[in-house]
């Protein structure tokens, strides 16, 4: 057996729903969501075995009218890695209904036929069902309620669970997500419902926790005795590529930073829960999310950096406002830094700076802890340059665990030079590393709800950015203007520098598997 395999067997082996008849409803089945990442991680979880052919059901639901081929022939072009054969046995489970969100009667006639089928595989046995919303959230409420009344409510002694997955954006403000969150409260209760941010799908923000609390060297230091900063950063080095007509009315803080990097952010900085894995983590993990981001204040305007991108330089990419979907005079940010101070006996005084843009030099996500400076070092070492320590993990490209150190350098000369300890995971791991929405499937479907956004989380994350972003739609902040393909206004490192982010620059290169400079004596 290949170490690829020996990581995934142990995982199928946990999976007792293995047994039972899954049906899984895509609601939205039509769209991009769908296409692009619910299908194909359906897909992955077919062809590792977490989805058994015999016992499976895969419906799309939406409005448009199509034909089980004409589907199938849709999806086929997002299903990369399998085989042909692995395609064609899993689109052979793929089938597509249309019918109306807000019509019970449309839903119930098409479980009459599930129903059928269910009873087919199940042979007598249980019967669990999924429900995926790949659709607007103006849309979750009336589908919800045909759903419930189609479905839930008229679930028979053979049905085990019923889990529903519903995607971003929840709301756009602390009202609209209330008025949203206590519309669906009323047609289901919590254990029903898995908000999925497919950030906390990420390998490396599912490795978080287990590298803060089951290293002894990192708890001791992660509080504000040690800490000098912590910024998350975002960056994709492209524009909004024709979405921009969603994204005008969104802008880079509703987009990215209120959902994905708050998420990634309260589990850096919370505190350490009951239990990390096993019975009832889903909760402990939760209330200690919920409670660092109580502990926040909303932003202040002085707080933040906004941005929108220009086109680039050499004329290849068209500024945001040149995007036929944007209008002409819209001010919505498309670069954003924000510091955060978090309000508590471990974190009271240390900058979390969240940076996310568009049309940036890179693409990457990295949670960067730059420690304080070693006490004395400037007088033991001479004056000679000791860097702070800092603490990078890399969500992507590549994941990586790297902390920047200070050593000697190799040779006759006592010289200290800044290093790392490295774990670069393509090196170390020979593994494939599953898209977020794989593994966040899979999780619905064992029904472990740890990795998943609660109720009050996103109140809080809310209540955190809505003045704010009442002051940018009320057009009263005019973003900074940063050419396509650079690293966003220059006041974003000014504001970094001014709350205590230190910035090496040239006294650190990373040299991959090459020897450092010329030996000095
Ligand atoms: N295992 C691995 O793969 C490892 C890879 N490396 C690589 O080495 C390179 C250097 O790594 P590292 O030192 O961690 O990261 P960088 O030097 O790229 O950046 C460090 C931080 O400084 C910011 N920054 C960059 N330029 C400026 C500036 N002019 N003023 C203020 N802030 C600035 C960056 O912000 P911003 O992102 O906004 O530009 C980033 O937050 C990277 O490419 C990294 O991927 C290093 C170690 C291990
Ligand atoms: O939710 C979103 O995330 C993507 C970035 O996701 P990633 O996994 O590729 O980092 C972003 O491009 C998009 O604008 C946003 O809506």
């Amino acid at each position: 057996m290949s170490n690829r395999e020996s990581m995934l067997v142990p995982e199928a082996t946990e999976c007792d729903y293995l047994p039972d008849v899954l049906t899984i409803f895509v609601v939205g089945a039509s769209g991009d969501l769908a296409k692009k990442k619910t299908y194909p991680s359906l897909f992955d979880l077919h062809r590792h075995g977490f989805l058994i052919s015999d016992k499976t059901i895969i419906c799309g639901y939406a409005r448009s009218p199509k034909s089980d081929e004409d589907f199938r022939d849709q999806l086929m072009p997002y299903l990369k890695d399998g085989t042909e054969e692995e395609k064609k046995e899993f689109l052979d489970l793929c089938i597509y209904r249309k019918g109306a969100y807000d019509s019970t009667d449309d839903v119930a006639s098409v479980f009459e036929e599930l129903k059928e089928k269910e009873a087919e595989l199940g042979e007598g046995g249980k019967v669990n069902r999924l429900f995926y919303f790949a659709i607007p959230p103006t849309v979750f409420v009336p589908i919800g309620k045909s759903i419930k009344e189609a479905v839930i409510d008229r679930a028979g002694e053979s049905v085990g669970w019923s889990r529903l997955i519903v995607e971003k954006p929840f709301g756009k403000d602390s009202e609209s997500f209330q008025e949203l969150s206590s519309d669906m409260k009323a047609l289901y209760s919590e254990d029903y419902i898995y908000r999925i941010d497919h950030y906390l799908g990420k390998e490396m923000v599912q490795n978080l926790l287990i590298l803060r609390f089951s290293n002894a060297i990192f708890e001791p230091l992660w509080n504000r005795n040690h800490v000098k900063s912590v910024t998350i950063t975002f960056k994709e080095n492209f524009g909004t590529k024709g979405r921009g007509g969603y994204f005008d009315s969104y802008g880079i803080i509703r987009d990215v930073i209120q959902n994905h990097l708050l998420q990634v952010m309260s589990l850096v900085a919370m505190e350490p829960p009951v239990k990390v894995t096993g019975e009832g983590s889903a909760n402990y993990i939760r209330d200690e999310k919920v409670k660092v981001l109580n502990c926040i204040d909303p932003v202040k305007l002085e707080d933040c950096v906004l941005g929108q991108y220009l086109a680039a330089p050499d004329g290849s990419e068209v500024a945001y406002t040149e995007d036929d979907t944007v209008p002409d005079d819209s001010v919505t940010p498309t670069f954003a830094t924000i510091v955060l101070w978090i309000k508590n006996p471990r974190w009271d005084g240390v900058p979390f700076i969240i940076k996310a843009g568009k049309a940036l030099n890179e693409r990457k996500a990295d949670i960067r802890v730059q420690f304080k400076n070693a006490p004395g070092s400037g007088n033991l070492f001479d004056g000679q340059t000791i860097t702070e320590n800092e603490l990078v993990m890399r969500l992507q490209p590549d994941e990586a665990v790297y902390i920047k150190t200070n050593v000697k350098k190799p040779g006759l000369a006592t010289k200290p030079i800044m290093s790392e300890l490295d774990l670069s995971y393509k090196e170390r791991y020979d593994v494939e590393l599953f898209d977020a929405y794989t593994r966040l499937i899979l999780e619905v479907i064992r029904g472990r709800q740890a990795t998943f956004v609660r109720d009050d989380e996103l109140k809080a994350s809310w209540d955190i950015f809505t003045p704010l972003l009442h002051q940018i739609d009320d057009g009263k902040v005019n973003p900074i203007l940063y050419e396509y393909g650079s690293r966003g206004p220059p006041e974003s490192d000014q504001l970094t520098e001014r709350v205590g982010y230190h910035y090496h620059g040239g006294n650190y290169t990373w040299e991959k598997n090459e020897t450092i400079g010329e030996q000095e004596i």
